[in-house]
C-alpha cells in the first residue's frame, strides 16, 4: 500500500450512509471538465452519481458523461442528467476515472465486490480504466478478503449446480467453507436463483475467517473453471481507496499504479 493522508473531523457524529456520502464527495472532487469516468454500483457509488448530477447540471464539469457499471446506475445516472456512454465508445474516449464502492477492502487494497451482484460489468469497466477509486466507510476495511461475508462468483445458469461443484473443489478441506447458489424470492416462484445484468447466476463463497493464501492463484484456479464467468475479487485494481472512519475523518490510500 501506498501514503495515507487524513483531514480533520466534521462537527458531530455521523451515520454509516452519511459516512458514505462523505467518501463518495470526496472522490468527486478528483473528477475534472471533459472526463468519461466509470460509474460504480451500490449505496455509496449512488452518492457519487447525486453529487456528480448536482455538479453538472450547476455546469461545473462540462464534458462529463459516464459509463455504467449496472442497469440500476444506468437509470440512476439518467435520472440525474449524468449523460451516458457505452464501454465500446468509452474505450476511445478513455475512461480516465472509475468511482465505486466496495464490500471489503484489504490492507493490500484488493477489493471484494459484487455482493449486490454487479461484479462483471464492474470489473470490465474499472478494469478498462486508467484510475479506480474505491469509497467505503470504516466498516469494509478488513484484514482479510471475505471475512465479512460471501465473495460471489457469477457463473453461467447452465449446469450451475455442477459449476458450484466445481468451485468447491478450489477449497476443498478448507475448514469452515461453504459455497450456494445465491436465491431471491419471488411472489410467484418462491425460492428462486437470483439473476444477474447479465443472465447470469451467483455462487457465493464463505469463508470461516476470510481466505488465506495465494489469492491470484485462488482467482486463476476459480477463472479456469468452465461456467464460471468472473468472480468478486478484485486484486490490484485500485488505485486509490477513500475511507470515511466512524470519527468522521477521511483517510485517503493510495496505490501507485494498477497492477491490471
Ligand atoms: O454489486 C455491488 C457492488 O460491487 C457494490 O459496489 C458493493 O456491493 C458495495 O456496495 P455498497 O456501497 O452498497 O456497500
Amino acid at each position: 500500500m501506498g501514503s495515507a493522508a487524513a483531514s480533520p473531523p466534521p462537527s458531530g457524529k455521523l451515520s454509516q450512509d452519511e459516512l458514505k456520502r462523505v467518501a463518495a464527495h470526496r472522490a468527486v472532487e478528483f473528477v475534472e471538465p471533459g472526463m468519461t469516468l466509470g460509474l460504480g454500483t451500490g449505496s455509496t457509488a449512488a452518492h457519487a452519481l447525486d453529487h456528480l448530477g448536482d455538479l453538472l447540471r450547476a455546469g461545473a464539469l462540462p464534458g462529463v458523461a459516464g459509463v455504467p457499471t449496472s442497469l440500476k446506475t444506468e437509470l440512476h445516472a439518467a435520472r440525474v442528467g449524468i449523460p451516458l456512454l457505452p464501454l465500446d465508445a468509452a474505450s476511445g474516449a478513455r475512461i480516465r476515472l472509475s468511482i465505486d464502492g466496495a464490500d471489503e477492502v484489504d490492507p493490500d487494497l484488493n477489493l471484494v465486490k459484487g455482493r449486490g451482484g454487479s461484479l462483471l460489468r464492474e470489473k470490465m469497466i474499472e478494469g478498462a480504466g486508467e484510475r479506480f477509486v474505491v469509497i467505503v466507510d470504516e466498516s469494509k476495511l478488513v484484514p482479510r478478503l471475505g471475512c465479512t461475508g460471501a465473495v460471489p462468483v457469477e457463473v453461467i445458469p447452465f449446469g450451475a449446480p455442477h459449476t458450484l461443484g466445481l468451485i468447491c473443489k478450489v477449497f476443498d478441506g478448507l475448514p469452515g467453507f461453504h459455497a450456494r447458489l445465491r436465491t431471491v424470492v419471488d411472489a410467484d416462484l418462491g425460492s428462486a436463483p437470483f439473476v444477474t445484468d447479465n443472465g447470469n447466476y451467483i455462487v457465493e463463497m464463505f469463508f470461516e475467517d476470510g481466505i488465506r493464501g495465494d489469492l491470484q492463484d485462488i482467482s486463476d484456479r476459480l477463472l479456469r473453471i468452465t461456467g464460471v464467468v468472473e468472480h468478486g475479487m478484485f486484486l490490484g485494481m485500485a488505485t486509490t481507496v477513500i475511507v470515511a472512519n466512524k470519527d468522521g475523518t477521511v483517510t485517503a490510500l493510495h496505490r501507485k499504479s494498477k497492477l491490471i
